[in-house]
């Protein structure tokens, strides 16, 4: 049998001892998936997307191409298995000296990494998403919530190497018109030549949302994960 692209074998997560938040989730990706993840509020799915990319102490295993974390060493994982968050956390500076601390930290572990090809790929993204070039020398306190999540997902976008895509909500803060551009954009990676992910992990709240762009569902709930079939 093929070893699958990523396997997720009874991950566990608990956020005080005796509070477990799910246990026993297992689950594996194959190429070309966009694995939409649902749950309520509080369900633990931006918790297990951590996990995922080995940012969370769990228990369980996961498996990249049948190799651990370890096999890659844990900043090469996670690149390859790539967390962007659902917006930026309060940081200092603008999103251009955001983008070069993120490219000095990735090219350091990838010799021959090009910044100027790392900007321009970040910049033309953010670009095809109505984001000006005067907004990456902006302080991110004063750009819209809409503005900064386009781009810190954008520069996430523009790291080189990711495999594995796990997106934290990554339109909440859009309006319908700029969350579509987004969705048309990043539903078109895996199954690009031009881009190396290979699968998207995407949590959402909205069922819109959830049957445009995903290919498979898992929902948690219980304290577990359940593969929902969509039609
Ligand atoms: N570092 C932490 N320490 C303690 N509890 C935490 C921590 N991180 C998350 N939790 C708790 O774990 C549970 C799951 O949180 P998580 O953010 O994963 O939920 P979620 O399903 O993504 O929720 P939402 O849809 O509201 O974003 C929540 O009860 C949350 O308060």
């Amino acid at each position: 049998m093929d070893t699958p692209l990523f396997e997720a074998k009874n991950l566990s997560w608990s956020k005080l001892p005796g509070h477990v938040v799910f246990s026993n989730v297992s689950f594996s990706i194959k190429s070309g998936d966009i694995l939409v993840l649902t749950g309520k509020s509080g369900a633990g799915k931006s918790t297990l997307l951590k996990c995922l990319a080995h940012m969370n102490v769990y228990e369980g295993e996961i498996f990249l191409h049948g190799q651990p974390p370890k096999a890659y060493g844990i900043p090469s994982f996670r690149t390859r298995v790539l967390y962007i968050p659902q917006r930026p956390a309060l940081l200092p500076g603008s999103p251009r000296a955001f983008h070069n601390i993120v490219h000095n930290f990735a090219s350091r572990k990838q010799s021959g990494a090009d910044p100027e090809e790392h900007m321009s790929s970040a910049a033309y993204i953010a670009s095809l998403w109505g984001i000006e070039d005067e907004l990456w020398d902006r302080d991110w306190g004063n750009l819209s919530g809409g503005e900064a999540q386009r781009l810190a997902l954008a520069i996430g976008l523009g790291i080189q190497g990711t495999e594995i895509l796990l997106l934290d909500e990554p339109t909440s803060a859009l309006d319908i018109g700029s969350a579509g551009a987004v969705e048309k954009y990043i539903t078109a990676l895996p199954k690009s030549v031009n881009s190396s992910i290979q699968a998207i992990v995407w949590i959402t709240h909205s069922a819109e949302q959830a049957a445009a762009v995903g290919t498979r569902r898992l929902c948690m709930q219980d304290g577990g994960a359940v593969e929902v079939l969509v039609a």
